[in-house]
């Protein structure tokens, strides 16, 4: 049997309403003589990161965000990158500053997000953002796709109070932030990683299950609740194609709604890195 249409969430579809959003506040800015500016700070040549780079510089070409790209060799040096961070820094024109993850081994990636000014930290990483976002919920700067599954889920009304929310997966990009927004939120939430002891037994009790391992397909059917919903954060490149964490044709039979991969949150993570510029844009010179 086909799937209905409504059970799949339409991230793609999703992220096009915010950018539309997005226009009248970017108009009423220009009007003030005010060009929002996003900087992505690229170290290397990973192919993955140069293609991720590419969609968010399109974005913001879409609705009108000045953006820029610094390119640094593989092999820059840590000092020599804090530098070209501080410079962004007090760069007015500069809004929002991106450095892209994964960075060279020889870096310490903590001391790079700690650099960044969190007033344009946009990726929402910085230490002062991420404690705004535990202890307030404040959603201004939190990272980008935690913000967009929870733009999803309240674009199709799907209510996450009293929800058992599970989250596999335990990243500071995507783990740890969603459990707090779900639980701000007020779901009743439970994070599971690579040590957990018997992962089905906690899975199969979520009504919202959050797939963010990283690991082609690795919840399957026997996993998830009959009438869950179910997000798939996981972006693997196969032979086959993208695919997700979740073994998606087998899981949309059982389930209430899914995000498929691709057309899922992927293409949220660059709509709310686009909100996240304009917030800090409007809050630091608006
Ligand atoms: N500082 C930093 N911030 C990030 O936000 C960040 C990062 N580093 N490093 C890498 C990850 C990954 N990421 C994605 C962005 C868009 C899609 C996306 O648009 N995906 C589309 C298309 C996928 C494709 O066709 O390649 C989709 O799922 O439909 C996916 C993944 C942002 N990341």
């Amino acid at each position: 049997m086909e799937v209905k249409s409504d059970k799949i969430l339409d991230g793609k579809k999703v992220a096009e309403k915010v950018e539309d959003n997005l226009e009248s506040e970017i108009k009423s800015l220009k009007e003030k003589g005010i060009e929002p500016g996003l900087t992505v700070v690229l170290v290397g040549n990973d192919p993955a990161s140069q293609v991720y780079v590419s969609y968010k510089e399109k974005a913001c070409k879409r609705v009108g965000i000045n953006s820029n790209i610094v390119d640094l060799p593989q092999d820059v040096s840590q000092e020599d990158l804090l530098a070209e961070i501080e410079d962004l820094n007090k760069d007015e024109q500069v809004d929002g500053i991106l450095v892209q993850l994964p960075l060279p081994e020889h870096i310490d990636e903590e001391k790079v997000i700690e650099s960044i000014v969190p007033e344009k930290d946009v990726d929402g990483f910085h230490p002062a953002n991420v404690g705004r976002l535990v202890t307030q919920g404040d959603m201004d700067l939190a990272p980008c796709t935690p913000k967009g599954i929870i733009e999803v889920l309240n674009e199709y009304n799907i209510d996450i109070e009293g929800k058992e929310a599970v989250i596999v997966g335990r990243s500071n990009i995507v783990g740890k932030p969603i459990a707090n927004m779900l639980l701000h939120n007020n779901a009743t939430v439970t994070i599971c990683h690579s040590r957990t002891k018997d992962l089905k037994a906690h899975t199969s009790q979520a009504d919202i299950l959050i797939a963010a391992v990283g690991r082609e397909e690795f919840i399957t059917a026997d996993m998830v609740k009959e009438g869950a919903i179910v997000i798939d954060v996981g972006i693997n490149r196969t032979d086959d194609g993208l695919v997700g964490d979740v073994e998606f044709e087998a899981v949309k039979e059982k389930v209430a709604a899914i995000t498929p991969v691709p057309g899922g949150i992927g293409p949220m993570t660059i709509a709310t890195l686009l909100e996240n510029t304009i917030t800090a844009c409007e809050q630091r010179r608006g």
